[in-house]
C-alpha cells in the first residue's frame, strides 16, 4: 500500500524555480506518466519527490510526509533512477543491483537468499544473467541501463520513479522493462512514476499522463486526454497525428510536411 500525493510543488536550482504548481495523487499501484518538451522540468519534478532536490509543497506516501522518515525507512518507501546514473568504480553487475537490497538487510549486513534471489530475477527478466559477473564500466549504454534499473527494482520500495528508463534501450528490452514493471505494480501494488519522451509508450503503460510545459501542469488526465494533437503543437511544437488502438489508446505518428520540393 503506498500511495502517493503531491501537494503544490516548486522546485529548482539555487535562485531559479523551474517547477512550480504541481498537485497529483497516484493511488496505490497506479502509474503517472511525466511528458513534456525537454526542458520542461521533468527530471526536476522527479528528483523534488525523490527528496533529492530542495523543494517547497508536500509528498506524502500513504499520508506521510517523505521528509518526515529515516533514510532506511525512506528508501523502502521509494526508489528513484536517474536520467544519467553516476556509477561507482569496480563493481560487477550483481554486486552493483545487490545495493538495492541494502535498506533489506539485517543488523550484519549481510545478503540473504531472498535477496539473492530478487536479484536473480531481475538479472533473468532484465536479459542481464550473462553479464551478471562483467564489471559495470564495461556495459553498453542499453546494458547499463538495465542494470541501472534493476538496481531500482531490486530495492522492492512502494512507489518507484524513473527517469526516462527506456533512453537507450531496443524496442523490445524497452517492451520487457515497462512490462516487468507493470508486473511489479499488479503483484505488489507497487506505485509508479516514470517521465517518457516516447508518447505512445507512455500512452500505453501510463494510467494517467501530466504534461509539463515551461515548469508548470499544462494538462493531466487519461492519455486520451491529455494527448491530442493540439496539445503536441502547442507544447511540442511538433506536427503529429494521433490515432488510436481498439481499446482507445493513443498512437503517436509523426507526419511530415509536405511541402513542394522538399520532397
Ligand atoms: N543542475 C542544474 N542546475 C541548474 N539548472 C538545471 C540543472 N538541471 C536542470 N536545470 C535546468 O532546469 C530546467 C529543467 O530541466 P530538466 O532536466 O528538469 O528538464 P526535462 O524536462 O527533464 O528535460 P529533458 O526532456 O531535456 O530531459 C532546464 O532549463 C535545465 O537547464
Amino acid at each position: 500500500m503506498s500511495g502517493l500525493e503531491v501537494r503544490d510543488l516548486a522546485a529548482g536550482y539555487r535562485r531559479r524555480t523551474v517547477v512550480s504548481g504541481v498537485s497529483t495523487t497516484v493511488d496505490t499501484g497506479g502509474w503517472l506518466g511525466i511528458i513534456g518538451p525537454n526542458g520542461a522540468g521533468k527530471s526536476t519534478l522527479l528528483k523534488a519527490i525523490a527528496g533529492l532536490l530542495g523543494h517547497t509543497g508536500e509528498v506524502l506516501v500513504d499520508g506521510r510526509g517523505l521528509s518526515s522518515l529515516r533514510r532506511r525507512e525512506r528508501a523502502r518507501t521509494i526508489a528513484y533512477a536517474p536520467q544519467i546514473p553516476q556509477l561507482p568504480a569496480g563493481l560487477t553487475v550483481t554486486d552493483y543491483i545487490l545495493l538495492g537490497r541494502t535498506p533489506h538487510l539485517g543488523a550484519l549486513g549481510r545478503e540473504g537468499q531472498s535477496d539473492l534471489e530478487v536479484v536473480n530475477e531481475l538479472l533473468t527478466r532484465l536479459d542481464l544473467t550473462h553479464l551478471a559477473g562483467r564489471s559495470l564500466h564495461t556495459l553498453s549504454g542499453g546494458e547499463r541501463q538495465r542494470t541501472v534499473l534493476a538496481r531500482s527494482l531490486a530495492q522492492r520500495a512502494g512507489v518507484l520513479l524513473l527517469d526516462e528508463p527506456t533512453t537507450g534501450l531496443d524496442i523490445g528490452h524497452a517492451q520487457s522493462l515497462l512490462d516487468l514493471v507493470d508486473e511489479l505494480r499488479a503483484e505488489l501494488g507497487t506505485t509508479v512514476v516514470t517521465t517518457l519522451h516516447d508518447l505512445t509508450l507512455a500512452a500505453q503503460y501510463a494510467d494517467d499522463l501530466l504534461l509539463l510545459s515551461d515548469g508548470v501542469p499544462a494538462a493531466h488526465g487519461t492519455p486520451a486526454e491529455v494527448l491530442t494533437p493540439e496539445a503536441l503543437r502547442t507544447h511540442y511544437a511538433a506536427r503529429a497525428a494521433v490515432l488510436h488502438t481498439p481499446d482507445g489508446t493513443p498512437v503517436i505518428t509523426p507526419t511530415r510536411d509536405s511541402t513542394p520540393g522538399t520532397g
